[in-house]
């Protein structure tokens, strides 16, 4: 009984007391960024999922947030385009799939050229290592040394290893992702 009245208290608040944060995905093709907006607005995971074109544009209401989120392509050829997507939001988040380890580098190329951007510039960084539902994917720490997350200065930057099919550690990106709220 009380935590069906916080939970109408909770939705009470959040129709009074919303928030908005601007979030920006990329990262190369196939990583999960869709299958992400995906899960976190309708709970959908699914296997097909058309590449992403140029770039789509969603609103997501979580809690008290509304998210205005870039869903950009990662295909190479769209690659020119995510640091206008990503300028002056307020936080971009980097998908890579961590169980295709033979991308890892490049996506570690396209990361660090991305944040090279002056219109970047103290923007909040969230890299999620997808598909660790997959036997033999790159665990957090390998990510941090084959991305060099390490090195990354002037920027908060957080990475967490999920899966966008079983939905692990959503919550607590969604939880990150919040509190870029304002
Ligand atoms: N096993 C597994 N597969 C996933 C997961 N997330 C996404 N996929 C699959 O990966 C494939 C690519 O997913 P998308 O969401 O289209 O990837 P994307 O990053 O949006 O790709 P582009 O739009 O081309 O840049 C799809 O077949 C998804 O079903 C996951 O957590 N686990
Ligand atoms: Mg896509």
């Amino acid at each position: 009984m009380a935590g069906l009245f916080s939970s109408f208290f909770e939705w009470i608040s959040s129709l009074f007391f919303s928030k908005s944060a601007e979030i920006c995905i990329v990262g190369l093709q196939a990583s999960g960024k869709t299958s992400f907006v995906n899960v976190i607005s309708n709970g959908q995971w699914s296997e097909d999922v058309v590449p992403t074109v140029s770039f789509n544009l969603r609103k997501v209401k979580k809690g008290s947030v509304v998210f205005k989120i870039w869903d950009v392509a990662g295909q190479p050829k769209f690659r020119s385009m995510w640091q206008r997507y990503c300028a002056g939001v307020d936080a971009v988040v980097f998908v890579v799939d961590s169980h295709d380890r033979a991308k890892l580098e490049t996506a570690q190329f396209e990361l660090h050229s991305l944040l090279q951007q002056g219109s970047l510039t103290g923007v909040p960084l969230l890299v999620l290592g997808n598909k660790n539902d997959l036997a033999g994917h790159a665990t957090v720490d390998e990510l941090i040394q084959i991305l060099q997350l390490d090195t990354i200065r002037s920027r908060p930057v957080s990475c967490y290893s999920c899966s966008m099919k079983s939905r692990h550690n959503l919550n607590i990106v969604m939880q990150w992702l919040s509190e870029r709220g304002h």
